[in-house]
C-alpha cells in the first residue's frame, strides 16, 4: 500500500510542486497519472521511491514511513520498485540480455559487479522476462539495433526481472507509435494483472490511460483535482484537471 497523507513537495528554488496530496493506493491497482506539463505528475510519481524527497506531510510505501529511511533501507525499497522511462534509461552499446540483468546488480557482491558473473538462475530469470514481453530471439542482440518499441519491452523485461511490487512508469509510451504503444501498455496490464503488480504511470495520452488504467489521479498545479474510477472522468472532470485546455484527442483544441 502506498499513503501519501497531506503530502507537500517545495522544491529546494522555494517552487511548490506538491501541496495537500492525500492519496492511498492498495497493492495491485492500476492508476495512470494525467495533467497538463508541468502540473506535478513526475514529481508526484518520484516520491514513491524517493528521488524526490517530500517536505512537507506523510509518505507511507509497504509499511515503511519514507522520509524517515536511511540510505541502505532506501536502496531495499527499491528493489521491490520498478522504473520505466520515456528514454529507456538503457545501456544502448550492451546486448539486451546484458541489459536486463543490469537489474540484479544492486544485490551483487562487489567481485561479480567487477567481472559481470551471473548466476545460470540470474541468467535464466532474464530470459524468462524477455520472454513475456516477447523479444526473446533479440536477447543476444545489441540494444542500439532494436526499435523504440523494442527497447520499452528491454525496459520492461529488466523491470519485470527485479520482480517489483510496484511500478513506477514515467511517461512509458510517448515516444511511441500508437500500435507499439498498445503493445506497451499491454504488457503493463498484463504485469499488472497476471502478478498483481501496482502500476502508477504518468501519461499525456487520456485515451490510453482512460482505456487501461482503472483508476485516474488528475493533478493540476500540484494538487490533487481528481482522484477516481477511469469509468467516471467525463468532460468536466477533464476540463477540470486540463484547467479548461482539454486535450486534442478528446474534442479539445
Ligand atoms: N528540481 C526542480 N526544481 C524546481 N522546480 C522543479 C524541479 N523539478 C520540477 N520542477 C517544477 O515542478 C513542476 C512540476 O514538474 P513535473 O516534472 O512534476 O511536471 P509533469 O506534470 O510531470 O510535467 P510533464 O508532463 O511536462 O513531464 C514544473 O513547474 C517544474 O518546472
Amino acid at each position: 500500500m502506498i499513503q501519501f497523507k497531506e503530502v507537500g513537495l517545495t522544491y529546494p528554488n522555494g517552487f511548490q510542486g506538491l501541496k495537500d496530496v492525500n492519496v492511498t493506493i492498495e497493492q495491485g491497482e492500476y492508476v495512470a497519472v494525467i495533467g497538463l506539463s508541468g502540473a506535478g505528475k513526475s514529481t508526484f510519481i518520484r516520491c514513491v521511491n524517493r528521488m524526490n524527497e517530500i517536505t512537507e506531510g506523510e509518505l507511507i510505501v509497504q509499511g515503511q514511513n519514507v522520509p524517515t529511511l536511511n540510505k541502505k533501507e532506501v536502496r531495499q525499497m527499491r528493489r521491490s520498485i520498478g522504473m520505466v522511462f520515456q528514454s529507456f534509461n538503457l545501456i544502448t552499446r550492451a546486448t539486451v540480455l546484458k541489459n536486463v540483468l543490469v537489474s540484479f546488480v544492486p544485490d551483487l557482491p562487489v567481485w561479480r559487479k567487477v567481472f559481470g558473473i551471473f548466476t545460470k538462475e540470474e541468467k535464466m530469470k532474464a530470459l524468462e522476462a524477455l520472454d513475456r514481453v516477447g523479444i526473446l530471439d533479440k536477447a543476444f542482440v545489441r540494444v542500439d539495433q532494436l526499435s523504440g518499441g523494442q527497447q520499452q519491452r528491454v525496459a520492461l523485461a529488466r523491470t519485470l526481472a527485479q520482480e517489483p511490487s510496484i511500478i513506477l512508469a514515467d511517461e512509458p509510451v510517448a515516444s511511441l507509435d500508437p500500435v507499439t504503444a498498445k503493445a506497451v501498455m499491454d504488457d503493463f496490464r498484463t504485469f499488472n494483472k497476471e502478478l498483481n503488480m501496482t502500476v502508477i504511470m504518468n501519461i499525456h495520452h487520456v485515451e490510453l490511460a482512460l482505456e487501461y488504467a482503472s483508476r485516474v489521479i488528475g493533478i493540476r498545479a500540484g494538487e490533487v483535482v481528481y482522484d477516481g474510477p477511469a469509468s467516471d472522468v467525463n468532460e468536466a472532470v477533464l476540463s477540470a484537471i486540463y484547467n479548461g485546455q482539454l486535450p486534442e484527442e478528446i474534442g479539445g483544441e
